[in-house]
């Protein structure tokens, strides 16, 4: 050991402070177990400063200009073009400038002790830090290592892809100026949200899509009508085809695509928006018997499997890369180890238990906020069908329920809610259409809680709201 070397010893180490470390953090401390939290970048996390916060920033004068456009005697104010520069300064705002003092005392208000450094596993419950100065400082967790590391973008291999500096969800999240022309590879949530943001902010946007639709881990009628909106901002959506190589001949020219049908686009920026990877890679996996870059295989307790002290929490378990359900395993993962930590035998590990992250596999929320929203949670009817389970989906038209002809003139939207008809309770439930985010939350209520039919049916919607799509479907299930 050198005199550079610290050594510490808490009772839990975090190694990860975005928005699941941080809650992992908290209720280690609510516990009264000492807690060190180790961040490399910045605390917050993914979320705070290139995901959700300024992604949503980016998307919230786009979206409600859209709507604000369907609404009679408004639509004629809103025409316009948005005032870019104003859009990304409150996304400057909401990303906190990208500095983390706020959320650092945060943690301190909790009474956890931050590091600042890269953390790495190198044994059983040993994690080293080594800080921006190069100093290592050894910390010993007595209960738990917490590895909450999250994700981060992959770029596919492609011939001359180093070359042409593509932007990943962080350079589409926190861009400077708006590129007049952009291409976006790949067709999931960021693929869509940051072809609706920029795309509204003023760039000529083309999407790629190796498959047949957007949004392909949705009900199918999520992505038709979300192209179909994007289509008419002006989007060029192309489906079916691979970029196979691509380049940019001129330090500051445009990049070109080639594809696989022979054609090529050209644009000023390429975002990659094609899925995420593990941060694990370098964190001494190896060290304690497991494989580096691997995702964190755990049970419902947020405990990799074969371990007594090891945790993988949030985006790095891959069980759903969401910040509210990474929040949600943080609560679970955190009361199990307070609870290991007092010899408790863990009696509520059974599936809804209180350390059971059980929602993971039956209730996941999302909301996606383009024009129009998307939101499901549950199962689709896809995937209950591949479950086993005998369902029977129901769909309404959004545009039929009072509500939703008040939104918006010439609404269009859909709801679906997959009936399971042994139990008569919901599986899943997807609602399409403006202003159906706030929503969603009824629906997972009703999911989560496995609220008989029955009994969903003296849930009583507001008139004229779009909830009323909830009676609507109900009456089309009974016939
Ligand atoms: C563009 C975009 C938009 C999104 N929008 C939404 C949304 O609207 N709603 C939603 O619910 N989800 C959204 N997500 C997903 C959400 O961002 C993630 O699910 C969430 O950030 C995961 O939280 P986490 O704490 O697990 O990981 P992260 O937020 O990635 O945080 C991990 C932290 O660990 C740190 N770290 C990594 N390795 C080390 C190390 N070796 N030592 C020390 N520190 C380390 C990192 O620096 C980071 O701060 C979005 C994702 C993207 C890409
Ligand atoms: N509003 C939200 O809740 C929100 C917003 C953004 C991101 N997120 C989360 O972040 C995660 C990452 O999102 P994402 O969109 O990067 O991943 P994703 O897995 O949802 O979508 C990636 C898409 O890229 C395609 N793809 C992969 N490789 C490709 C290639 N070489 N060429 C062309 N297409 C390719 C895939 O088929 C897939 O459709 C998601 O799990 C999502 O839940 C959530």
């Amino acid at each position: 050991m050198t005199d550079a070397v610290k050594n510490s010893a808490y009772d839990v180490v975090v190694i990860g402070a975005g928005p699941v470390g941080e809650n992992v953090a908290d209720r280690t401390r609510a516990a009264g177990l000492s807690t060190a939290v180790v961040e490399s970048e910045l605390v917050g996390g993914e979320c705070s400063y290139w995901a959700c916060m300024p992604s949503k920033a980016l998307l919230r004068p786009v979206v409600a200009r859209a709507d604000a456009r369907k609404v009679p005697g408004l639509g004629g104010a809103v025409q316009g073009p948005l005032d870019a520069d104003a859009v990304l300064a409150y996304r400057d705002e909401e990303a906190s400038h990208w500095k983390d003092e706020g959320q650092v005392s945060w943690l301190d208000g909790v009474g956890a002790d931050v590091y600042r450094g890269k953390g790495r596993l190198t044994g059983v419950r040993e994690v080293s830090v080594t800080g921006p100065d190069g100093r290592e400082t050894r910390l010993t967790a007595r209960h738990a290592v917490a590895v909450c590391t999250g994700s981060r973008a992959v770029v596919p291999d492609l011939p001359g892809v180093a070359d042409v500096r593509p932007w990943t969800s962080r350079e589409a999240t926190s861009a400077k100026e708006v590129p007049g022309r952009l291409v976006v590879v790949g067709g999931g949530v960021v693929g869509v949200e940051m072809a609706t943001a920029w795309q509204g902010l003023g760039a000529q946007v083309t999407m790629l899509i190796r498959g047949g639709r957007l949004l392909p881990k949705m009900e199918p009628f999520a992505g038709e009508l979300v192209a179909d909106a994007l289509t008419e901002a002006g989007a060029r959506i192309r489906t079916g085809v691979s970029a196979v190589s691509v380049h940019r001949p001129a330090q500051d020219g445009p990049v070109t695509v080639e594809l696989d049908d022979g054609t090529s686009v050209e644009a000023d920026e390429i975002l990659f928006a094609t899925g995420r990877a593990p941060r694990t890679d370098d964190l001494g996996l190896d060290t304690v018997g497991l494989e580096p870059g691997s995702w964190l295989d755990v049970d419902d307790s947020c405990r990799v499997a074969g371990s007594d002290w090891l945790y993988g929490v949030g985006d790095v378990n891959h069980r759903a890369l969401l910040t509210h359900q990474g929040k949600y395993q943080a609560r679970v993962a955190g009361a199990a180890i307070a609870a290991r930590a007092q010899g408790d035998p863990l009696s509520r590990t059974e599936p809804w238990g209180a350390y059971a992250a059980t929602a993971d596999h039956a209730a996941v929320p999302q909301v996606v906020f383009t024009d129009p929203e998307a939101a499901s949670v549950g199962l689709t009817l896809a995937e209950a069908e591949e479950a086993g389970h005998r369902v029977r989906a129901v769909d309404y038209d959004l545009a039929s329920v009072a509500g939703s002809g008040l939104f918006a003139q010439g609404y269009r939207g859909r709801a679906r809610m997959v009936v399971d008809l042994d139990r008569e309770i919901l599986r899943g439930v997807t609602f399409v259409g403006p202003g159906i985010g706030e929503l969603l939350h009824s629906a997972t209520v009703a999911v989560a809680g496995e609220v008989p039919l029955d009994r969903l049916w003296h849930a009583v919607p507001a008139y004229p709201t779009i909830s009323e799509v909830w009676l609507r479907l109900l009456e089309t299930y009974r016939g």
